[in-house]
């Protein structure tokens, strides 16, 4: 049997492992399978949280910490931290308040939400409860003038940037979730795709429609047209694509695998990070996301590279959990575990956090 949400946290929950074992709790095993899986042998996935491990911190001692600081500016917004909430489907799967619980956790921990384009409640209603404006994360439709009314849409409503991914324009095989027979439940549906005109499903891959119609650069400088917002990629790897990326003029990159859900034995994103910060040299604001559980992991991820990070499942582990509660919870511990790791390692501020943090 499921437990409900939880309405209080036990003191004995400390670490966003924690989280995840309460939501196994709650969360029936279908849903289960598709949050946690990822593509192939999951080696990708494996391979985000080794990455972080064989990374070593360097402490130091006896500095000033008096006027310690998380803050930063990013696209021309300060932020009161550098933990930013990665895109995810159908918030509505893992708590019946679904996307408006997760903004409520994020806005009393001043954190920005990124609102997957297959989110299960209307855009409007997620951005008129949150205190820190909503990014909107992107998939380029096949209707593609069905993506320009839905860019408008999301810009009217007011969220802060767009973020395009780039690395699912297929799915990659989770055979996890295909072994469970997950569905995505009767009544849960990607509601800000209401109305558009879908593409048939196919037995093929090559050959078929879908295909015919995946984005390619051009589609990105189109989409750049259409709106104000600043444009980000999220799902870049090969430190090609994110120079090509720079000189299309995209405000900022995610470094991502999609959290190993997309072509497996890629490398960690954590690992091909410096590369890609070594290749554009300051261009462009960097984030990443894959494998962060810690705050250790969000240090050298900045150290690294990173302007900010995005935390995908652990979020939906604190929703599925206990609602809004556990989502602010979520990130209260790792912005607690975030502030200690840079203390100890004898910075005061994200601009004095470089590689020489690393041991
Ligand atoms: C259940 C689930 C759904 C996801 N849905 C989306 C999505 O709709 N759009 C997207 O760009 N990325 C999606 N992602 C990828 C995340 O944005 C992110 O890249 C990844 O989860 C980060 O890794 P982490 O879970 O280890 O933190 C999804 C990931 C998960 C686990
Ligand atoms: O599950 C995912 O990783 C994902 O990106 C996605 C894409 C389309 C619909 C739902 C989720």
């Amino acid at each position: 049997m499921l437990l409900p949400p939880l309405s209080a946290i036990p003191p004995w929950v400390v670490s966003l492992d924690d989280y995840e074992g309460l939501a196994k709790e709650r969360v029936e095993a279908g849903v289960w399978a598709y949050l946690c899986g990822a593509s192939g042998d999951e080696a990708t996935l494996a391979e985000n949280r080794e990455a972080f491990g064989r990374i070593k911190l360097s402490p130091r001692i006896f500095r000033d910490l008096s006027s310690a600081s998380t803050a930063l500016t990013l696209f021309g917004r300060e932020y009161a931290h550098p933990i930013f909430i990665a895109p995810t489907a159908f918030h509505r799967m893992f708590h019946p308040e679904g996307e408006l619980a997760t903004v409520l956790g994020a806005s009393a921990m001043e954190s920005c939400l990124t609102v997957s384009t297959s989110a299960s409640t209307g855009i409007e209603d997620i951005v008129s409860q949150a205190t820190v404006p909503p990014w909107f994360q992107l998939y380029i439709q096949p209707d593609r003038g069905f993506t320009a009314e839905l860019v408008k849409r999301v810009e009217a409503a007011g969220c802060g940037a767009l973020v395009v991914t780039a690395d699912a324009p297929l799915s990659g095989l989770r055979n996890r979730e295909q072994r469970a027979m997950f569905r995505v439940p009767a009544g849960i549906e990607a509601v800000n795709l209401r109305g558009m005109k879908a593409v048939p499903p196919s037995d093929r891959v090559f050959g078929s429609e879908l295909l015919a119609s995946v984005p390619v650069w051009k589609d990105l400088e189109w989409l750049r047209s259409l709106t104000g917002l600043p444009v980000i990629l999220k799902g870049v790897i090969d430190p090609e694509d994110a120079v090509i990326a720079a000189d299309e003029g995209v405000s900022g990159i995610v470094v991502s695998n999609h959290g190993g859900r997309t072509l497996d034995t890629v490398p960690a994103a954590i690992e091909v990070l410096p590369r890609i910060a070594d290749r554009l040299e300051g261009a462009l604001p960097l984030l990443m996301d894959g494998g962060i559980r810690r705050g250790t992991d969000i240090l050298k991820a900045l150290a690294l590279g990173a302007s900010a990070v995005m935390v995908g499942r652990p979020v939906i582990h604190g929703l599925a959990a206990a609602g809004a509660t556990g989502v602010a919870h979520v990130l209260k511990i790792l912005r607690t575990e975030l502030e200690i790791a840079i203390a100890l390692t004898g910075r005061a501020t994200l601009k004095e956090v470089d590689r020489s943090v690393i041991w």
